[in-house]
């Protein structure tokens, strides 16, 4: 936690002079400590023992941060940390460099299991609903992050929003955002996307099951290129950028004059439990750092592969993906007219 600081200090934060002033702030209202256990193979409906167990600081606004850190970037964290869990994750913050500005809150931060099987590099993982936010939690997270925003910033906000909440916290968040000139990235699902798109984020990136069931579009079949129009029908007023990950297939950007196809580099999957928030954090920090759409798109891309590549949801010290990069693809399904959104 930021000790130096109330949450009612409403004086702005210094800038960051590495890039260009420009901070990454990450919102994730509902943080959480992965507890990773690893088994040679889940079987349900009978007693499954643990080969190891790890423990990390996680929820998907933990490892957008933490890779961002890892990548040079000096992220500030924002969300709603409480209990034994929550001065973990806040101890965390200081060990990996990451700027600590959590509300504190009465209830008791959440615990997610993960399950690992080694011999598939499958994970299921278990999403705890998480503490009940008060009014006045979420009218503090609010202001802090109201407070310090300024132009230029890149502020994502990602997970799921837990109960207290309602499916309009994140337009509330992007609305703050947009008033100070920055822009903000929308990672989440459910009826918090569908409601956070109806405030013009900068850019919405998401799952394509997370897509089709948000917003009631058919699946793709064959081609995940059919989507395109779907994702086209999404932009307008201040959104920008609608990006679809397609697991092992890469993902789909829409602009209102291009859709690209960007496919990995090929690597084995050992764990590929935070890949998307890898992706968004690489993503980011590229774009904070003056790269343009498809530059930003393949460092995200890469990122998410070498997280695949390790059994944690983490880069490691000092990453380096000049390998993967060099592997990343960037196709142009199909050709758009080019197109004033309105
Ligand atoms: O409940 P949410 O916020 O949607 O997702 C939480 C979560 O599944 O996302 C991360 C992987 O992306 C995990 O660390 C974490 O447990």
């Amino acid at each position: 936690m930021d000790t130096h600081r109330r949450d009612d200090d409403t004086t702005p934060r210094t800038r960051d002079r590495h890039h260009g002033g420009h901070r990454i702030r990450i919102v994730g209202p509902n943080p959480a400590m992965d507890r990773i256990e690893y088994l040679d193979r889940l079987e349900p409906h009978t007693v499954n023992r643990s080969l190891e167990t790890r423990i990390l600081p996680g929820g998907k606004s933990l490892i957008v941060a933490r890779a961002v850190s890892r990548l040079g970037g000096r992220p500030v964290l924002y969300g709603f940390l409480g209990g034994v869990v929550g001065r973990y994750i806040s101890e965390q913050c200081a060990t990996l460099g990451i700027e600590d500005r959590h509300t504190v809150i009465s209830g008791e931060t959440r615990i997610n299991p993960v399950l690992v099987e080694r011999s598939t590099g499958h994970s299921t993982v278990i999403n705890e609903t998480g503490p009940t936010i008060r009014p006045q939690e979420a009218e503090r997270l609010l202001r802090a992050l109201a407070d310090d925003c300024a132009e230029g910033d890149h502020v994502v906000l990602t997970g799921s929003l837990p109960p207290g909440l309602g499916p309009d916290y994140y337009g509330e968040l992007v609305t703050a955002v947009r008033s100070r000139g920055a822009r903000a990235l929308v990672d989440t699902s459910g009826p918090a996307l569908v409601a956070a798109v109806r405030h013009d984020p900068w850019l919405v990136k998401c799952n394509v099951e997370e897509f089709t069931t948000a917003f009631g579009v058919p699946a793709a079949n064959a081609d995940p290129a059919d989507l395109v129009p779907a994702l086209r029908d999404l932009l307008g007023g201040g959104l920008k950028t609608v990006v679809v990950t397609l697991g092992a297939q890469g993902l789909l950007a829409v602009t209102a004059d291009r859709a690209l196809t960007v496919l990995p580099p090929s690597v084995r999957t050992v764990n590929a439990t935070g890949s998307g928030d890898t992706f968004l954090a690489a993503f980011a920090l590229a774009c904070a750092r003056g790269a343009g759409l498809e530059e930003a798109l393949r460092q995200g891309t890469a990122a998410a592969a070498a997280n695949a590549a390790v059994l944690e949801p983490d880069l490691g010290p000092s990453p380096d993906l000049t390998a993967l990069l060099a592997g990343v693809r960037v196709r142009h399904p199909r050709p758009l007219a080019p197109e004033v959104t309105p």
